[in-house]
């Protein structure tokens, strides 16, 4: 099965059927349908239903499995690489990238033979991430992190400062104590000038070569892991080049930043198959 978002005729009806997977890296799990040449968008509704956790298959976010020449945001990026990841939040959101998603995508398009080869580049909304795959890992040239200097955030009546990072997608990477401590079921609340499409704070303690993590994630709440969060609280805990690990509620990821870029090495695993009712 390869999971396709089709159209079937049932009792007389033509009613829309999707076919999904589900996956994950480091506990950030994902739906993902593949629409391969893009005659099926989901909106915002249909996504938070497939991914509610009670009533729907559940996940932090959905994969759209699309050609890249197909989509709006990817037929640019067509000549340099063959599908475009097409990301959703929990809630129907679109986000510009995803660190764990990109992973799963890649582990979802090599098990379905929509991809060959140990080297995979994948475009997103934030640009192409080329992806290696060495066995159980994946490693992803996520790009250039960008840092925009500091802000704040209130965590359930805690004042924190943080500093903004861009990984294609906005974070706010906290130090605090005991990331343990907070109460990240509700979003944190952040200057709305500075952040207008909302953010993803994290919260972290450590050192250089080794961190841990909590994150809330915009569009979704505190989720096991975060790909992009882990590299931007990472590239704060480096302040420099350097190799950090960070250990979030779902498992270790790696961190490298050199001068030029940021690359992101963890797991990712597809989990099931199945297929919505009408
Ligand atoms: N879990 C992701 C980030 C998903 C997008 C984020 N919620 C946003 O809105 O920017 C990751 O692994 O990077």
């Amino acid at each position: 099965m390869t999971g396709h978002a089709t159209r079937r005729r049932t009792a007389g009806h033509d009613c829309r059927v999707t076919d999904f997977a589900k996956g994950h890296g480091t506990g950030n799990d994902f739906v993902i349908v593949a629409d391969v040449d893009g005659e099926h968008p989901l909106d915002r509704a249909a996504i938070a239903r497939l991914c509610d956790r009670r009533t729907g298959v559940g996940g932090d976010g959905l994969l759209r499995v699309v050609h890249a020449a197909k989509h709006p945001d990817g037929v640019s990026h067509a000549g340099h690489a063959d599908w475009f990841m097409d990301y959703y939040n929990a809630d129907g959101s679109i986000a510009e990238m995803c660190g764990n998603g990109v992973r799963v995508f890649v582990r979802y398009l090599r098990e379905h033979r929509l991809a060959t080869g140990d080297v995979i580049p994948v475009a997103t909304r934030a640009g192409i991430r080329r992806v290696d795959v060495d066995g159980d890992l994946l490693r992803v040239d996520m790009g250039p992190a960008r840092l925009l200097g500091e802000s704040t955030a209130d965590v359930t009546g805690h004042r924190l400062t943080g500093r903004h990072v861009s990984m294609g997608n906005p974070h706010l990477v906290c130090r605090v104590t005991d990331p343990a401590a907070y109460d990240l079921t509700r979003p944190p609340t952040v200057p709305a000038d500075e952040f207008p499409d909302g953010v993803n704070v994290e919260l972290f303690t450590g050192d250089r070569d080794h961190i841990t993590m909590r994150v809330h994630e915009r569009g979704v709440g505190e989720t096991m892991s975060c790909g992009t969060g882990a590299c931007a609280a990472a590239v704060v805990a480096l302040d420099g080049p350097g190799t950090c690990d960070v250990d979030v509620p779902g498992g270790r990821l790696t961190v490298t930043a050199t001068d030029d870029t940021v690359t992101l090495t963890g797991p990712a695993v597809l989990t099931f198959h199945g297929t919505t009712k009408p």
